[in-house]
């Protein structure tokens, strides 16, 4: 038999996000079927949720983020993305399945206390980890009862291989430090990535696995080919990190003669279930291409200027038609996992990234991005607007919280000044994962005492590989400030300082 829940008396964000009219929701088995007036018909054994002095809002959608690396929050400062690429790995490892869960367990945690109700996680890649720990990965989501998309990190060629000419720059005494070869073959990857989507368990409207050739330069074209054809065969997503930062653009065209991007599109991998996470370093030409495909770009914007990478342009990818998500990034280069957080990021870095205000994205713009958008990117659009016919991820926040006293405009609000303190419950399904702000299940304490077990476990079963990197570094870095050095396609982006002070800060066409 069906079962109906109504909401009564709650404020609802409306679709153009400068009003919030009071609005009653009905819910059957966890879709929301009408949203009406105050005094909307429900049946009457329909389980009554008194929502007044609440706003309610879509369940936000975190287009980018790393399940696996919850225990690195905090990790080291001053890391650009060479750093992060060569450090976290060797720091990352040893992660027994009790640790992998917790990782991806308590980001999943955070993310639903802080309102969002499906993350795109780009998880471990096959084989690092087992398809096993993946499905275990994946319950560590239901458990927290919010969506993923699982995407494990795929490459078969190392950091040092996939620029060209870095290994050949390295001291012989460093070289022997290094490993050139991607770890297993392309065709070993495949065959494990196709059994994983195979024998999938997990119920794909909740927690689904895609596919995430890495970054291209780390992945032969056999690898990013056979990728294209399991995505498409399972009907799935993937994502790759495309133009993150200047050297490996640079060190993708000295490769491919082409942009990272055309080349991805020449290889035929674009389309709608395609996006790029970051997309800080890509031309008209290669929105444009992404955009006549129907594919999508997470924006970053704390990532990006945690880790020096620089500033999307945001104003740009909506001009040219490219769907936009937000998203956190992994907690190893973003810290925490909180989208109102990222939404405002993604406010602040357009207001700085283009002289003329009239282009700054708009607040409704950004709460579409982090709801709508992601929702899209993420191949699940059952969720992502209130709206009948939609799954009720429903997040309610406080409206008796300083944050919305009193409120002036609902979309600036969201964007601008929330934090997350004001979420007091959030729905999927229809069902509470969080009351009173309260996760309905997790234990924190406990977790607290297993996370710091487990940060110690992987400290020192790390210790050497980490001291082996850390000789690395100066070398690594200065190569890759090299590449950065060097003159590039979307040099009009060198517009803030994102390490490019060599190519001159601000250039004629940016101002
Ligand atoms: N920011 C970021 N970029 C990446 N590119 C490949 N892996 C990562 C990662 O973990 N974080």
């Amino acid at each position: 038999m069906a079962h109906f829940t109504v909401l009564r008396g709650g404020r609802v964000l409306d679709a153009a996000g400068r009003d919030a009219p009071f609005r009653d929701i009905l819910i059957e088995d966890g879709t929301i079927r009408a949203i009406g007036a105050p005094g909307l018909e429900a049946p009457a054994d329909a389980t009554r949720v008194d929502a007044s002095r609440h706003l309610l809002h879509p369940g936000l959608v975190n287009g980018h983020t790393h399940g696996s690396g919850a225990l690195l929050r905090g990790f080291r400062d001053r890391m650009n993305l060479e750093l992060l690429l060569i450090v976290t790995p060797a720091r990352f490892a040893n992660q027994t399945l009790q640790i992998k869960y917790l990782n991806t367990y308590l980001g999943a945690i955070e993310m639903a206390l802080k309102g969002c109700t499906l993350a795109y996680d780009l998880t471990f890649g096959l084989p690092v980890a087992s398809i096993e720990e993946l499905i275990v990965m994946g319950q560590a989501y239901r458990d927290a009862g919010i969506r993923a998309v699982m995407a494990p990190m795929l490459a078969d060629t190392s950091f040092y291989a996939a620029q060209p000419g870095l290994l050949e720059s390295l001291p012989p005494e460093l070289r022997g430090l290094v490993s050139e070869s991607g770890g297993t073959d392309a065709a070993e990857i495949l065959r494990l990535m196709e059994e994983a989507l195979r024998t999938w368990p997990h119920d794909r409207d909740h927690v689904k696995l895609g596919v995430a050739p890495t970054i291209p330069t780390h992945c032969s074209d056999e690898l990013m080919r056979g990728s294209d054809r399991l995505v498409r065969e399972y009907g799935t997503v993937m994502q790759s990190h495309i133009g993150e930062a200047k050297y490996q653009v640079v060190a993708a065209e000295a490769r491919y003669g082409k942009s990272m991007l055309a080349h991805v599109d020449d290889l035929g991998l674009l389309g709608p279930h395609f996006s790029v996470a970051h997309g800080i370093w890509l031309d008209d030409d290669d929105l444009k291409r992404l955009a006549d495909k129907g594919a999508s770009i997470s924006h970053n914007p704390g990532s990006n200027m945690r880790l020096g990478s620089g500033i999307a342009d945001s104003r740009r990818m909506l001009e040219l038609g490219v769907n936009l998500a937000i998203g956190t990034d992994g907690p190893a280069s973003a810290d925490n996992q909180n989208m109102y957080e990222a939404m405002r990021a993604a406010a602040q870095v357009s207001y700085v990234r283009q002289p003329d205000h009239r282009k700054w994205l708009t607040a409704p713009e950004i709460v579409r991005a982090a709801t709508e958008g992601g929702a899209r990117l993420a191949g699940m659009e059952h969720v992502g607007v209130l709206a009948p016919g939609k799954r009720a991820d429903i997040v309610f926040l406080s409206l008796e919280h300083p944050n919305w006293t009193p409120i002036n405009d609902p979309a600036n609000q969201l964007v601008l000044v929330e934090d997350a303190t004001a979420v007091r419950h959030v729905m999927v399904d229809g069902r509470f994962i969080v009351r009173d702000g309260r996760h309905v299940s997790a234990d924190l304490a406990r977790l607290a005492v297993e996370a710091e077990a487990a940060r110690d476990h992987m400290a020192r079963a790390n210790a050497d590989a980490a001291a082996k990197v850390a000789k690395l570094e100066d070398a690594v870095t200065a190569f890759c400030r090299g590449l950065s050095s060097k003159p590039y396609r979307v040099e009009r982006y060198a517009a803030f300082p994102c390490r490019c002070e060599e190519t001159g800060g601000f250039s004629a066409e940016a101002v």
